[in-house]
């Protein structure tokens, strides 16, 4: 699947948005990747994730465990797992770190991909690398279906996306008039109240 098949993807899905959106990150942008718009069509996530399996094999050889940081990459890091016939486990926040959880076990000598949904700043996959790598296994890389940092994103370990983007996005102070001027909304999960 080319770079140009992925977005039509995410456009036919209706999660290409436009408007006035903090990311996880506090960065504020006029575009969204809505993930869970295209999640909620199973065939389409298999599609994708098909692809991003295939292009992670060939990255990375073979692979036992799919690491994914909760809750957007829940349901890629599954169906790519599905694709590369490994496991599939997720991290989710536990006093805001990401933790293993759920009987959730890596085991000596398997080998663990990262995989996440949307990359912008790399934090979410800096922090979930950081908590794989505090168990056994051997981390062989990352993929992510969109980075929208446009391969700027530095995660501490390869990663290959399935389309690379560059799309803006501003510190709180230094908004755009026409951006400033939108209501903005917080979609994703980070700095929710339990
Ligand atoms: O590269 P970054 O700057 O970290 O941004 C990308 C992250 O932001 C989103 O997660 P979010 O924390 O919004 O929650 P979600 O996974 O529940 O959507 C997305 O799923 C990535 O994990
Ligand atoms: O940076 C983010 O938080 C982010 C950006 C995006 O386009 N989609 C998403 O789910 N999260
Ligand atoms: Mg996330």
């Amino acid at each position: 699947m080319n770079h140009d098949q992925v977005l039509d993807e995410f456009r036919a899905a209706g999660a290409l948005l436009e408007g006035h959106f903090i990311l996880s990150s506090g960065l504020h942008s006029p575009v969204f990747f809505q993930k869970n718009a295209v999640f909620m069509d199973p065939d389409r996530t298999e599609r994708l994730c098909r692809a991003l399996a295939e292009k992670a094999q060939a990255a990375f050889g073979k692979i036992d465990v799919v690491v994914s940081p909760a809750v957007g990459a829940i349901i890629p890091g599954y169906e790519t797992a599905r694709h590369l016939k490994a496991r599939a486990m997720f991290v989710e926040r536990e006093g805001g770190v990401f933790q293993l959880r759920r009987g959730f076990e890596i085991k000596a000598g398997e080998r663990v991909l990262m995989v996440e949904d949307v990359v912008t700043t790399g934090l979410s996959s800096r922090e979930c690398l950081d908590s794989i790598r505090g168990h056994a296994g051997e981390l062989v890389g990352a993929a992510c279906l969109i980075d929208r940092s446009g391969g700027k994103a530095d995660i501490g370990a390869k990663l290959v996306s399935l389309a690379s983007v560059s799309a803006p996005a501003y510190p709180a102070d230094k908004l755009p008039p026409e951006l400033a001027a939108l209501p903005a909304i917080k979609p994703g999960s980070r700095g929710l109240a339990a």
